[in-house]
């Protein structure tokens, strides 16, 4: 069933805060490591990479010795602006290592649904892959602001990462989060949970099964809730994606080869990756 997903060469790889923060609100410097060597792998082998990473707000707030996220949006946004300056130095160092070039690419809601501006984040990102840097995708939290007359916020990453894997045509996008996939129930509160292996299909009984939109982290904003409106997005739009636990992420290897982690939502069964 999913042995044709080690064909696939565009690949979109999102992070989420929970990967990235311990509980504790401290840096997992074995999962940045981890993904750093992995990511940086899979541009040698010839993939082409790119990262959407969450982590802003939880770096910064780490940075400001901080415990909880402030209640006010513009306390909100200068953490922001601390942190994802202070995510990207972890990143470059890292990646530095295995002599990956990464660049920073800061998105607004607006930017995409602007035909011009939408074009330009296009040609941006398909000149960073021509030169095999991996582009790090984040929310530009520090400016967009959810509000009804200014709708620039994505809203969470999740969603964000299904609209980059639509604008570049991904074959794939890998979500790593703190769960091993999507299940029956919220398995941290429920026992008898099921983990779903692969979905075809959405409908209203999973949407209810996904508990609520409350993120299992402390510092991130997504929720099982916003991983389906992105798979949602990636089977409109006939595109595979897969859910999995980011607690080791070089588990991207096994998942391409085709191994039985977490769950697959795609619309075919016997349908490979596109290229
Ligand atoms: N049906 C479900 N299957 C799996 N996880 C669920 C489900 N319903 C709710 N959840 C919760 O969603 C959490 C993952 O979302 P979130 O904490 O936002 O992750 P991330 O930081 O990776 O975006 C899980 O830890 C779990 O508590
Ligand atoms: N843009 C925010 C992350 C928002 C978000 O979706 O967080 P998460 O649910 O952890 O993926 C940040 O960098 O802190």
């Amino acid at each position: 069933m999913r042995d044709k997903l080690n064909e696939a060469k565009r690949i979109v790889i999102k992070v989420g805060t929970s990967t990235l923060m311990y509980p504790n609100g401290k840096p997992n410097l074995q999962a940045v490591d981890e993904l750093a060597f992995t990511l940086s792998d899979l541009v040698n082998q010839g993939k082409e990479v790119i990262f959407v990473s969450s982590g802003a707000i939880g770096i910064g707030l780490n940075q400001l010795n901080m415990n909880r996220r402030p209640s006010s949006i513009p306390e909100q946004q200068a953490v922001a602006a601390i942190g994802q300056s202070e995510l990207m130095t972890i990143y470059n160092r890292r990646f530095r290592t295995y002599n990956q070039q990464i660049g920073q690419v800061l998105l607004t809601r607006d930017v995409v649904d602007y035909p011009e501006s939408r074009q330009n984040v296009i040609n941006t990102l398909e000149q960073l892959i021509n030169m095999q840097v991996v582009p790090i995708i984040n929310e530009n939290d520090s400016v967009s602001v959810d509000e009804l007359d200014h709708l620039t916020k994505f809203g969470d990453n999740d969603f964000l990462s299904a609209i980059v894997a639509q604008l570049i045509n991904a074959d794939l996008l890998i979500m790593l989060s703190d769960i091993d996939g999507f299940y029956s129930a919220n398995p941290t509160t429920d026992p008898t949970a099921v983990l779903y292996q692969q979905i075809h299909q959405l409908d209203q009984r999973l949407f209810d099964q996904a508990g609520g939109n409350g993120s299992g982290s402390q510092f991130g904003t997504g929720g099982m809730l916003s991983k389906l409106n992105a798979a949602q997005l990636v089977l409109a739009n006939n595109q595979k994606m897969i859910l999995a636990n980011g607690k080791h992420p070089k588990i991207i290897f096994d998942l391409l080869e085709g191994r039985n982690i977490g769950t697959l939502f795609s619309k075919n069964q016997l349908e490979g990756a596109k290229k």
